[in-house]
């Protein structure tokens, strides 16, 4: 994720987080928590590819950050019993990068690219052989006299992750074998989670304090891990140390964030979109213009979390905002002709489906 901003909730991971993320994450299919359709197919593949002798097709995670894609991708590996080598889109700048990554594979291996969205067109057309025919295509010597020869590959898995699949180029989408799509994580998933991470990192927390922290984690496991780090350190200083519904509530406010888990961004966001653009529909350029954030910030860290709660709506002309929304900020709804713009409560996220990238 290229989110540079260090929002306390944001899902992006921050340096903090590496080593106990290390420690907190899951490593085996087991342990993962939630995404229980995807972990049903991934059990299936991996076992049909085990009595085949054969790697697992080439996979795609998609879906918004911190939701544990590239958790999955080592889980894989693991499970799989084979190394796993991880690089990202924009670290691969020629296709030379690419091919002595691929020439240093061992047969099995699975190759980690994340933001694949980012790896450029050159870089691209050296993949294409390599996932169909395992193959490298290299031109020696230029004009007249340059001759393309192909090296053979060790047979591999390439897993790719990305927040933004509508970005990714057909032609790379038709090669992988297997697209998943990752999902928000309900409050009872996150709660799970929560008490796995306490575990873990000796955090006693009972199961009210679980839940609340659940509850505004935006359905992210990176946000509830990180919510629980700082409550504890309000449970320790100003507590006895235990994570209970008091403490994580106290906790939470002390960080601005609401009972639905909205933190300052999220409700200046729909503040704007009401209060400068009379509830929508305004575009999102214009909208991350007005907050003086990035637009990528908005789509992917607000946004998701924004349209399953119901608050927001994307429509064709732009984004618009629910009555939902204005009662959560003690506003009234405007009244309109017709039916009102709710969205009938949560709903399924609606994070982009494969190609539907909206304005
Ligand atoms: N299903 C899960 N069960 C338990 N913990 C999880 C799960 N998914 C993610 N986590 C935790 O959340 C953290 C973030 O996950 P991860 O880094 O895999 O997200 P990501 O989808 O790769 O995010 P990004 O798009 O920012 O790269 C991990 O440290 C891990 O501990
Ligand atoms: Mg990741």
């Amino acid at each position: 994720m290229e989110i540079s901003d260090d929002r306390l909730i944001s899902p992006s991971p921050a340096a903090e987080d590496f080593d106990s993320d290390f420690t907190l994450r899951p490593r085996t299919l087991e342990e993962y928590v939630g995404q229980e359709k995807i972990k049903g197919n991934l059990r299936v593949y991996l076992e049909a590819a085990k009595r085949r002798g054969e790697p697992l097709d080439h996979l795609l995670l998609y879906g918004p950050p911190g939701l544990g894609k590239t958790t999955l991708a080592c889980i894989v590996a693991h499970e799989m019993g084979v190394q796993i080598r991880t690089t990202s889109g924009p670290a691969i700048e020629k296709p030379g990068d690419l091919a002595a990554l691929l020439t240093n594979l061992q047969e099995g291996d699975v190759l980690f690219i994340d933001e694949i969205h980012r790896l450029s067109r050159q870089v691209e057309e050296v993949l294409y052989p390599a996932l169909e025919d395992y193959a490298l295509d290299i031109m020696i010597g230029k004009g007249p006299s340059a001759q393309s020869i192909r090296i053979n590959l060790p047979r591999f898995t390439l897993i790719g992750a990305t927040t933004r699949a509508g970005q990714l180029t057909s032609p790379l989408r038709d090669r992988f074998g297997v697209l998943l799509k990752l999902e928000l994580y309900s409050p009872d998933e996150l709660a799970r989670i929560v008490r796995r991470s306490a575990g873990l990192l000796n955090v006693p927390c009972d199961d009210a304090g679980a839940g609340e922290l659940a509850k505004c984690s935006r359905g992210t496991p990176r946000v509830a891990n990180r919510l629980l780090k700082r409550v504890r350190d309000f449970a320790e200083v100003m507590g006895d140390g235990v994570i209970t519904r008091d403490t994580a509530k106290v906790a939470l406010k002390r960080m601005d964030i609401d009972e639905l888990g909205l933190d300052e961004l999220d409700r200046s966001l729909l503040r704007a979109v009401i209060e400068l653009y009379g509830g929508g529909p305004v575009g999102l350029d214009t909208l991350a213009a007005a907050l003086g954030e990035e637009a990528v910030t908005l789509e992917d860290v607000c946004e998701p979390y924004l349209m399953q709660m119901g608050f927001l709506a994307r429509t064709p002309r732009g984004r618009c905002v629910t009555d939902a929304a204005y009662r959560h900020l003690g506003m009234q709804p405007p009244a309109r002709a017709g039916q009102g713009m709710d969205a009938g409560g949560p709903r399924q996220q609606s994070f982009d489906d494969l190609g539907a990238e909206g304005p």
